[in-house]
């Protein structure tokens, strides 16, 4: 066990199992990882019997009906389409086999490997990189909104990276690279051919289990300190700051006025910290009891987007982010998780993550703009946000460069 300032959270630690099944995850033109970060489970599903893309919430439902093996994948952002995906638009794929090696349990049988991968005769480099400059400027008339129209609270805007390389990421490697760097957060990966998606994500969306729901705000934030003292006064600064509380408190204030229909809450303690090896966070545990029937799938629909990924009010948010940010985010900042044939499941919000499409990679990070934020300090933090990608990317590159 790790011990955060704040928060215990248990470490993990991949084991010969996962390095078994990891062995064989790229041989499979579908293939999904999930686990979380008290490592209650450990999932990987190999091939597919159905996979549904870029769907309405009916259509999920009655496919869901059908399934009898645990189901795995995202639901887009918003409504913007990504041309080129098979994936970010949505998906939603119900393997041929799953094992959760947290507990032992199979569904379905292991099929034959189906993909073979194009095989590269070089180390990976990377080709090219390009960032975006003009965030600052393209934010500035928000900024002004936000300064002037008292109704408008929150946005969350985000920019993305890119990535050509002169070959294909392996998602087996990327796993391992997420476990190894990121230990405390949940994993999740979704191969879909050429396509894969990645997330180190620190962020709960929802958890359902039988009647208990369990939730949290994730909002708020600051850099680790170089040593512990450091961290620490950093963290103190966090819990003081005027601004970040603000940005939280809206967040938690929201979560529960969404779910009032759905649950009955617990009461809420104050915020706690979350790190990750580059960011410290605020961070709300929330729970209650389910007090009507209700699937995964319409929890979900409640909550997202929360307003530490979308912002306040929803539609001025969610239109101001598809005018301002480059490009649609797809499974960036969106739901994905998985749903077990019982109706319990788990859905994390897809920051810190990757989308890797044949020899292109692109990543994601925001930041939370409220009318007193600096934009150059949330550029900074998108940058810190960043880092963690850009890590397990360059380490991808090197453990791939030691396994020719
Ligand atoms: C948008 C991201 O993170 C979100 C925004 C945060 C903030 O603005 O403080 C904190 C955690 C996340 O809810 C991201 O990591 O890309």
């Amino acid at each position: 066990m790790v011990t955060n300032s704040n928060l215990t959270i248990g470490m993990k630690h991949m084991n010969s199992q996962t390095t078994a099944f990891l062995a064989d995850f790229d041989n499979y033109h579908t293939a999904v990882y999930f686990s979380d970060p008290q490592h209650q489970v450990e999932l990987i599903g190999l091939g597919e019997t159905s996979t549904l893309h870029h769907f309405t919430l009916a259509e999920l439902t009655a496919w869901h009906a059908h399934q009898s093996v645990p189901v795995f994948g995202g639901l887009p952002f918003d409504q913007q389409l990504q041309p080129t995906s098979n994936l970010m638009n949505g998906i939603m794929i119900a393997p041929a086999y799953v094992i959760n090696l947290a507990s032992g349990e199979e569904w379905g049988t292991r099929p034959a490997p189906d993909y073979k991968q194009s095989p590269r005769t070089h180390p990976l480099h990377i080709l090219n990189h390009t960032t975006e400059t003009d965030w600052q400027a393209r934010l500035q008339p928000v900024l002004h909104t936000l300064q002037t129209d008292p109704q408008k609270q929150k946005v969350v805007l985000g920019m993305q990276e890119h990535f050509d390389l002169d070959g294909q990421l392996s998602a087996s490697q990327l796993i391992k690279t997420l476990i190894r760097q990121q230990p405390q957060t949940y994993h999740v990966a979704i191969k879909h051919g050429d396509e894969l998606f990645g997330s180190a994500t620190p962020e709960r969306l929802v958890k359902l289990n039988q009647n208990q729901l369990e939730t949290a705000a994730v909002a708020g934030s600051i850099a680790r300190g170089q040593t512990d003292k450091a961290d620490q006064k950093l963290a103190h600064e966090l819990q003081r700051d005027a601004k970040n509380q603000r940005e939280h408190q809206l967040v938690v204030t929201e979560i529960e006025r969404r779910l009032q229909p759905w649950a009955q809450l617990d009461s809420v303690a104050a915020p706690e910290i979350l790190t990750t090896p580059q960011i410290q966070h605020l961070y709300t545990p929330i729970t209650g009891t389910i007090k009507q029937t209700a699937s995964v799938w319409q929890i979900v629909q409640a909550l997202h987007p929360t307003p530490a990924l979308g912002g306040l009010p929803v539609d001025w948010a969610l239109a101001t982010i598809a005018n301002v940010e480059s490009q649609p985010r797809g499974l960036f900042a969106a739901p994905v998780g998985y749903v077990m044939p019982d109706g319990s499941g788990e859905f994390v919000i897809g920051i810190r993550s990757l989308w890797s499409k044949d020899h292109t990679v692109n990543l994601f990070a925001g930041a939370g703009i409220l009318a007193a934020s600096d934009l150059t300090a949330e550029e900074r933090e998108i940058q810190l946000k960043t880092t963690a990608m850009e890590n397990i990317l360059k380490e991808q590159l090197d453990d791939e460069r030691h396994d020719q």
